[in-house]
């Protein structure tokens, strides 16, 4: 943006940055055309990278932009050493990360190794010739018979994880669409392969990678073909490559599983595997919690969740480029979800919702912030999607997940902003609705008004990043006489580099104001509550360790503890 005139502070050295980092989602094709092409390229995100260091992101997450069909957004990659030509050339690519880097952001990028698109070349030279160098490069098999305990997860389109291929003669195997060939990882070929893939991207100097799909890279007759020993041991030496030659980079897993399975992708002591994982459970919690005015479940995924292993972090979300998935909850979650996020049958996808986050909440601020502070404030590592921070819209008479994935919203003028193209030519229209037309939400405006929800927003990763507590503390949840109110602590023992901090967080989850005694542990007993934003008149903690609240409807607070030996 224009006149933002930011101070440029490069990066800083910090081995656990990703601990406390706030991650921003961001479709290159979706931000900004620089180019006047139609769809978002490089050139178009460096130019808004000020806007990005404005809000206060510390790291960028980009899915790939990779060669592509773009059958899947890009997740059906035909060649993994080259940038889609509409979003730019690789200097361009690498311009991207040294300004992102001059302005203390960092740049996680998407790996998707357990597939190809059926374009790549090996795929194309598999199927030709079996007996050649690729023959064995994918999952063929003369039946579509084997393994038949995996499910199919793109529901909506696929019948069989087996595709028949008229070339080679032969089925081959595909957890996702049936233009997206498994590759086989049994075949130390196609290790390495990805092995060389991810020395290429770090070499370029990107600080990550997110590994999609991940719990599907190996199969096994008579497994759920998910979260393999094979695909474990396989993780592991990847990250004692990126360790021994990369160190600091990170590996996040997306691993849509429960969480007593993907706390095995952190790997063990001995044989680590990722730095972070996303948590899919905790998030379709928050929505259920806020319509059932409830905060147990929030406290059930969490009492779930198996501690963090060292020099670990959780990823969580509220939204992203794929529906909201719903494969985490039970049935009887599923259908109430359903019914009150997805009443048009238009608005589900697969086992999920896919819409976005101001329309999932019917445009609610007070709602949009409760969760926006829940979100900030639970464990994990936050990772927004990019133009939830305006409270954009979505349109679900667009096809699959395009419904979530149209134009940033800029400004009021053509194309909201971002293409100077003929309407006409947008790879995606910007969204024009009565609600969320881009007239009235998009960045410009929101800038120009210091109540904006982007201000909000913006505000909210101001007070996070000062408190180190939200990235790096301990959390607990503690009792409260009303169950509308989640309530919990976290608490930062602190050493010689980051002071000791305690923070009390409470949320009314009830459309209606409510009041609620919180009963403290003894160590937090007769403690001074201070807002972090500067509020005043908090009672004190008794020296039983209860303090009763009031709270308006879906208010929250998040309450320094002060005065105990420890931090004066
Ligand atoms: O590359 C195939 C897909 O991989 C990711 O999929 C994940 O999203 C699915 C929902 O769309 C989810 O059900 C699955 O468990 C995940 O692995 C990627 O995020 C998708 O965009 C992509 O189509
Ligand atoms: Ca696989």
């Amino acid at each position: 943006m224009q006149g933002l005139n930011l101070a440029q502070p490069g990066l800083r050295h910090d081995p656990l940055w990703f601990k406390k980092a706030v991650f921003y989602e961001v479709l290159v094709r979706a931000f900004a055309d620089s180019k006047g092409s139609g769809a978002g390229d490089f050139t178009g995100l460096i130019n808004r990278l000020d806007y990005l260091q404005w809000l206060g992101v510390d790291c960028l997450w980009l899915p790939p932009f990779y060669a592509s069909p773009l059958r899947d957004g890009g997740y059906d990659i035909a060649d993994y050493k080259a940038v889609l030509p509409e979003f730019g050339t690789l200097p361009e690519f690498t311009e991207l990360v040294s300004q992102a880097h001059a302005r203390g952001i960092r740049i996680v990028t998407d790996l998707v190794m357990n597939h190809t698109s059926d374009q790549h070349p090996w795929f194309q030279a598999s199927r030709a010739d079996p007996e050649g160098p690729y023959g064995d490069f994918y999952v063929w098999s003369d039946t579509d018979d084997g393994y038949s305990d995996a499910r199919i997860i793109f529901v909506d389109t696929e019948v069989s994880n087996w595709t028949f291929d008229p070339v080679r003669r032969q089925f081959f195997w595909h957890r996702f669409f049936s233009h997206q060939p498994d590759l086989n990882f049994e075949n130390p070929a196609v290790q390495d392969a990805m092995f060389d893939i991810v020395r290429f991207w770090m070499d370029l100097g990107i600080d990550g990678f997110r590994l999609d799909a991940v719990p599907y890279l190996f199969e096994e007759e008579g497994t759920n073909c998910e979260n393999l020993p094979k695909t474990h041991e396989f993780l592991a030496r990847l990250r004692a490559m990126v360790d021994e030659e990369y160190p600091g980079r990170i590996l996040l897993a997306e691993a849509n599983q429960p969480p007593r399975e993907v706390v095995d992708y952190f790997g063990t002591d001995g044989a680590p595997e990722c730095q972070m994982c996303f948590h899919f459970p905790v998030m379709p919690r928050l929505y259920y919690s806020l319509r059932e005015e409830k905060a147990q479940p929030i406290i059930d995924v969490l009492a779930d969740t198996p501690d963090l292993p060292t020099g670990t972090q959780w990823g969580t979300f509220l939204r992203n480029h794929d529906e909201l998935t719903l494969e985490m909850v039970t049935p009887e979650e599923r259908a109430a979800m359903y019914g009150w996020y997805a009443p048009d049958p238009r608005m589900r996808a697969n086992v999920g919702i896919r819409r976005r986050l101001a329309p999932l909440l019917d445009n609610s601020r007070p709602e949009i912030e409760l969760i926006h502070a829940l979100i900030l404030s639970l464990p994990g590592s936050p990772c927004l999607y990019y133009g939830d921070e305006i409270g954009m819209g979505d349109n679900i008479w667009l096809t699959d997940r395009d419904a979530v994935r149209t134009p940033m919203q800029w400004t009021p003028d053509r194309n909201a902003g971002f293409s100077s193209v003929d309407p006409g030519k947008l790879y995606l229209p910007v969204i024009s609705s009565l609600v969320y037309h881009y007239n009235n939400v998009n960045v410009e405006a929101q800038m120009a008004s210091s109540a904006s929800l982007l201000h909000w927003v913006r505000g909210m990763l101001q007070v996070r990043s000062r408190h180190p507590v939200f990235g790096l503390g301990d959390f607990t949840v503690v009792e409260s006489t009303n169950d509308a109110i989640l309530a919990f602590t976290r608490v930062l023992e602190g050493d010689a580099t980051t002071p000791y901090e305690a923070v009390l967080c409470v949320n009314n989850l009830s459309s209606r104001p409510q009041a609620a005694t919180i009963q403290l542990p003894e160590h937090l007993a007769g403690r001074e509550l201070k807002d972090l934003f500067g509020g005043s008149g908090f009672p004190w903690v008794a020296a039983d360790g209860r303090v009763t609240l009031t709270l308006g409807s879906r208010d929250f607070f998040w309450l320094q503890l002060r005065g105990g030996e420890d931090n004066g």
